[in-house]
């Protein structure tokens, strides 16, 4: 038995004459969690779109737990748990009775306890509307990890929560996938990346551009070394780098140099050698990360 849970392939999707994906691949896995990232209108709603069934490719495929969700939808909503980008619930109902049909909707059984978990406990008989930005959004999540589901959907799922909610929601999808969940998770926020990604999948125009673990999407990548350095240095020629070098002026009398460089190690010893003996102050070395990689895919 295969434990890839939602597979793309080829996948393609026009609206009109528009092709918003255009050919994206990939797998997840039990209790794997993948990153769909990619800048406004790289395709990304629109794949989950197409996971959980609401859309139809124009070309390739998907499966979800080996169906077709366009085919199977009802078959496959209590085993997908859906963060959707815009929620339609209705705002006289309270979060109890929300909670409730839309967990009906799965075609489960209610889970009174499920607002708890996102800590809605003391809001159940609040009307939605009343609810704040980060509420509504806790209630989504709520909805999404009733029954447990074997694959979670989730679009931008921390989008408005405040901190403390956040690593709240971050500890609740890490400890289902830990319990075999495979998620797929749409967002725009860097550290989110680093705090859940087993996987990335990065999307520009609706093509993968980059796959796979952030070690393996940002090997090779260059470190950047910042460093502060006296005034008089300022005037004397930096070494020969392998590194980029770019100068910044500080408000005092030095200055900030930065080296973009894919040979962080020698090139920091070349630097210290160059301003021995006053030295280099405030020395930071950062690797690669998935941010350089984001912010360098246009649109
Ligand atoms: N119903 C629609 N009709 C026409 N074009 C659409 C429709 N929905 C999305 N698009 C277009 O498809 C492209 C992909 O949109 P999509 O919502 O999938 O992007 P996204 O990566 O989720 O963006 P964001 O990060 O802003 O949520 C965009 O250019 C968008 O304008």
């Amino acid at each position: 038995m295969t434990d890839n849970v939602l597979t793309a392939r080829d996948l393609r999707c026009r609206y009109g004459a528009f092709e918003a994906v255009r050919g994206a691949g990939f797998t997840v896995r039990r209790g794997e969690l993948l990153c769909l990232l990619g800048t406004n209108g790289a395709g990304k709603t629109t794949v989950l779109d197409v996971l959980r069934g609401h859309r139809r490719p124009t070309g390739g495929a998907v499966r979800v737990l080996g169906l077709d969700p366009a085919r199977h939808r009802r078959r496959l909503a209590p085993a997908v748990g859906v963060v959707p980008q815009d929620p339609g619930f209705a705002g006289a109902l309270t979060v109890a009775e929300t909670c409730e049909l839309w967990v009906r909707l799965r075609g489960l059984r209610p889970d009174a306890g499920a607002p708890a978990e996102v800590g809605l406990d003391h809001r159940l008989t609040v009307p939605v509307r009343q609810l704040s930005g980060g509420e509504r959004r806790r209630l989504d999540l709520a909805i999404a990890l009733a029954g447990h589901p074997a694959a979670l959907l989730l679009d931008e799922p921390t989008a408005g929560l405040d901190p403390q909610s956040r690593e709240r929601a971050w500890e609740l999808i890490r400890a289902r996938c830990a319990a075999g969940a495979a998620v797929l998770l749409t967002t725009h926020a860097l550290d989110e990346v680093e705090a859940l990604a087993d996987r990335i999948v990065l999307l520009r125009a609706g093509r993968v551009v980059a796959a796979g673990t952030p070690a393996e999407v940002t090997a090779g990548r260059p470190h950047r070394i910042v460093c502060a350095v006296p005034a008089r240095l300022r005037d004397r020629p930096p070494p020969a780098l392998a590194g980029a070098v770019a100068w910044r002026a500080t408000a005092g009398p030095g200055a900030e140099l930065t080296v973009t460089t894919p040979a962080p190690a020698a090139d920091l010893d070349a630097l210290r050698a160059w301003a021995a003996p006053a030295g280099l102050a405030r020395v930071a070395v950062t690797p690669p990360s998935v941010g350089d990689l984001l912010r360098e895919v246009p649109a």
